[in-house]
């Protein structure tokens, strides 16, 4: 570490509270609710806002300075890929839920390399635009995580476009997140796997990735692997790409990926236009046994979800327990360069929501902050500190509290006709994709805030 760097913290001031309660049991009163109208008994939270979760697509920002430093734009792709997988590795195990934001809420995180700055622009349905810069890149989203629930699994999609600019390159690339599953809302013990494709485009080079993240299927030995290829202009394949997201990411040329198949093609056959199709065009089925439990349940709100369509499918791994990872399939293909590896979790972690270190800075008060804190951050929402600090029923009380009051504040609004306005964020149109987002302003970091009283 150089001298005078700054060091974070390490840890949160409590171990967590280690709940048994059933997550179903609150959770069947929230079938075809939105995340942001979802509100579960504060043991199920994680002390961090989401605004603070999407901050931790910052963990591995070195990848997007090295893609800078490069001069060929294919290797700068790679990077970019790099980071694209990295920004998903914290999720792993991480099944505590974050806080909603509230509608204006802030979050800013400024560290050596980059600033970061997150807001809460609208409410329903809930979306949260961000922007980080650094002197040589630009990192910007907004993310709208829409809940699908399958009966014993939910599927969140974070739609929204991210996009990362190169300005003194004149380079930028854009791609969307892929979705989130979280199985064994019902019985069992909950895990997460990221599943889908996720195209990457250069729009400076028209070179594209393709990216499958691939269900964990029926022995379990896809969990959490990630498979793909660039393309050149041309539409050929120049480069195989291949990991875990919780893990690491390796890419070959693909002529040493084609040498490697003619030589172990019956082990790793993957890959193929058939597992590069999306793997989630059929989410999970519910089966038999599964329906009669929910029957017994007797849930009122279940017509909103599609259970009965496909009630039994052999293929399927019984949900009740966790794949496990077959890590001796884990392949090593000649002339692979490795990309990206992640950082070991901090060895407590597990009695600490399993943050890894980086998230475990991410609500720190640190000194003289609270003199320039923007008076709508993460930071000083109540709620997230009494938890944080093992105060269950004082979270809980505040929670209450801040949702009645943006509620009132709601209500307020509608009466007086007036529309809410995002501060730091304008409603536009991505000027790469054309598809829509939100465009930073550029005026946080002036520090002039007028701040609604959210907290
Ligand atoms: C059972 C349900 C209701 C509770 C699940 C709560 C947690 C696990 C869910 C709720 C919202 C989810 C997040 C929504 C959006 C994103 C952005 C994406 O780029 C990575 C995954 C990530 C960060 C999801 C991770 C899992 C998540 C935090």
């Amino acid at each position: 570490m150089d001298v005078g760097e700054k060091v974070y913290r390490q840890t949160l001031p409590v171990p967590m509270y280690q709940n048994d309660y059933n997550i179903w049991s609150v959770l069947k009163n929230c079938i075809g609710k939105e995340l942001s109208k979802i509100t579960m008994p504060v043991v199920f939270n994680e002390p961090l806002s989401f605004l603070q979760r999407i901050a931790e697509y910052m963990e591995y920002s070195h990848l997007l300075t090295l893609a800078s430093e490069q001069e060929d734009p294919v290797i700068r792709l790679q990077y970019v890929i790099g980071f694209a997988v990295s920004a998903l590795a914290s999720n792993w195990e991480r099944l505590g839920k974050p806080f909603n934001p509230l509608l204006g809420e802030t979050y800013e995180l400024e560290r050596k390399e980059f600033r970061f700055i997150c807001e809460q622009v609208s409410h329903h349905p809930p979306v949260s635009a961000f922007h980080a810069e650094s002197k040589d890149w630009v990192f910007h989203g907004s993310i709208h995580p829409k809940l699908k629930f399958w009966g014993k699994s939910v599927e969140i999609q974070p739609k929204g476009v991210v996009t990362v600019e190169f300005p003194k390159l004149k380079d930028a690339y854009t791609w969307s997140n892929v979705q989130c599953c979280v199985h064994n809302l019902i019985v069992g013990k909950l895990w997460m796997e990221q599943v889908g494709t996720m195209e990457i485009c250069s729009h400076a080079s028209g070179q594209r990735a393709q990216l499958t993240f691939k269900q964990a299927g029926s022995n379990g030995k896809d969990l959490h692997r990630v498979e793909g290829f660039i393309f050149d202009k041309q539409k050929h394949k120049q480069f195989f790409l291949y990991g875990k997201w919780t893990e690491f990411l390796k890419c070959t040329d693909n002529n040493s990926y084609e040498e490697y198949l003619k030589e172990n093609g019956s082990k790793h056959h993957s890959c193929n236009s058939k597992s590069s199709k999306s793997p989630n065009d059929s989410p999970s089925h519910t089966s038999k046994k599964v329906l009669q439990k929910l029957n017994s349940l007797k849930l009122s709100s279940f017509k909103s979800m599609s259970v009965a369509e496909s009630m039994d499918d052999p293929t399927e791994i019984p949900e009740v327990s966790v794949p496990r990872s077959d890590s001796a399939y884990s392949i090593d293909i000649p002339n692979s360069t490795l990309i990206w590896k992640v950082n070991p979790r901090p060895q407590h972690s597990s009695d600490y929501y399993q943050f890894t270190e980086f998230a475990m800075s991410l609500n720190e008060l640190e000194t003289d902050m609270e003199k320039t804190l923007c008076p709508t951050d993460s930071r000083l929402r109540p709620d997230i500190r009494k938890l944080e600090q093992g105060d269950i029923d004082g979270a809980a009380i505040e929670k209450t509290r801040l949702e009645e009051k943006q509620r009132a504040a709601n209500k307020n609004m509608k009466t007086k006709k007036i529309e809410w306005k995002p501060r730091w964020f304008d409603q536009g149109i991505n000027p790469y994709n054309k598809q829509e987002d939100w465009i930073f302003n550029g005026k946080y970091w002036g520090r002039q805030y007028t701040d609604p009283e959210i907290f």
